[in-house]
């Protein structure tokens, strides 16, 4: 469509159309859209999708809209001015968020604010929507032999509605808080939410998921997490294994996009929830930390993350 048509059919005041124009190339210069003028009208500004804004779309199977709502919500961007007072201070604990908002991420996300709350499910739904298809598809080899898992933190269940559709003998189990697992119900008879703190206990199984959950926290809290992770896997005689997805810093598909992107996370992570990206060295020094030495641990680049299989 000309630019010129697509300005007249948005809410805006006429005066501001200069400023779509603008607007328009700046989106261009960093990608979002991209110039197509009509060699026979070439006064006429034409621009088309690219791959980044065609994920924005609402019919898009992977939608990832949702995910840019709530990272771009005030809410969450406030915290950002913290970072400076966080730089300055010894006590390192607290995360900027927390200066913000008086309580940290997870408490203000289930119980101070459900709207962001919900907002958050809906960016997790949409991150794993694309990540679970593409497990299933390219990594099914890592649930060879698995009778039962255990998606630690697994949210509304996005990852294990796949796994348990795409595994129909795996009994799957979604294991995150209480507030968050409360009324939802499984897709299919092999699926089930089971309510809890993992820091505490978490479910046995043959296998333990765990995806975007430890970023979310710093070395001692992750020692203590993969502490009860070797428990839950380690029940009755077995040695199961760890599935992680997350980001490994440094594994990357050669794009510059993709560095920007760990790093951006690192970030990210360190202001809302005092968490952070690892390098392959810092993973292995977790896990040495919690008793895995005799595990092999193999990462695996896979989309915008990395795999990291941890087994006997
Ligand atoms: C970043 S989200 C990841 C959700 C899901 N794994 C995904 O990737 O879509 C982290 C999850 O950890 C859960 N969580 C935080 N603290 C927890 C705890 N102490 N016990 C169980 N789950 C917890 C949160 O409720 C949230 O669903």
């Amino acid at each position: 469509m000309p630019l010129s048509e697509l300005i007249a059919s948005l809410p805006i005041h006429p005066s501001k159309a200069t400023f779509v124009r603008r607007l328009m190339r700046i989106l261009t210069l960093s990608g979002i859209f991209s110039q197509q003028n009509d060699d026979e009208l070439p006064e006429e500004e034409r621009y088309v999708l690219t791959n980044a804004s065609r994920i924005l779309l609402k019919d898009h199977p992977f939608c990832m809209t949702p995910f840019f709502h709530v990272i771009l919500d005030p809410k969450l961007l406030k915290p950002w001015y913290q970072l400076s007072n966080w730089f300055k201070k010894c006590d390192t604990n607290i995360s900027p968020f927390e200066t913000e908002h008086g309580m940290p991420f997870w408490e203000f996300i289930t119980i101070h604010d459900p709207k962001i709350g919900n907002g958050f499910q809906d960016a997790m739904t949409s991150d794993s929507g694309v990540v679970s298809s593409v497990l299933v598809d390219k990594f099914k080899g890592v649930f060879e032999g698995v009778e039962s898992l255990v998606d630690v933190g697994g949210g509304n269940g996005t990852m294990a509605k796949t796994i348990a559709k795409s595994f129909p003998q795996m009994e799957c189990i979604v294991f995150d808080l209480p507030e968050v697992v409360a009324g939802l119900q499984g897709n299919s008879e092999n699926m089930k939410y089971v309510g809890g703190d993992m820091f505490e206990a978490i479910p046995a199984a043959d296998a333990l998921l765990m995806k975007c959950i430890l970023h979310d926290w710093d070395d001692e809290e992750c020692v203590k997490l993969l502490k009860k992770c070797k428990e839950a896997i380690t029940n009755k005689g077995k040695k199961g294994k760890v599935i992680i997805i997350d980001i490994v810093v440094g594994n990357e598909n050669g794009d510059k996009g993709s560095l920007e992107l760990q790093l951006l996370f690192d970030m990210e992570m360190k202001v809302l929830v005092n968490g952070k990206e690892r390098n392959e060295k810092e993973w292995a020094n977790l896990f040495f930390s919690s008793g895995f030495n005799n595990y092999k641990i193999i990462p695996i680049m896979m989309s915008s993350r990395s795999l990291i299989e941890v087994y006997p």
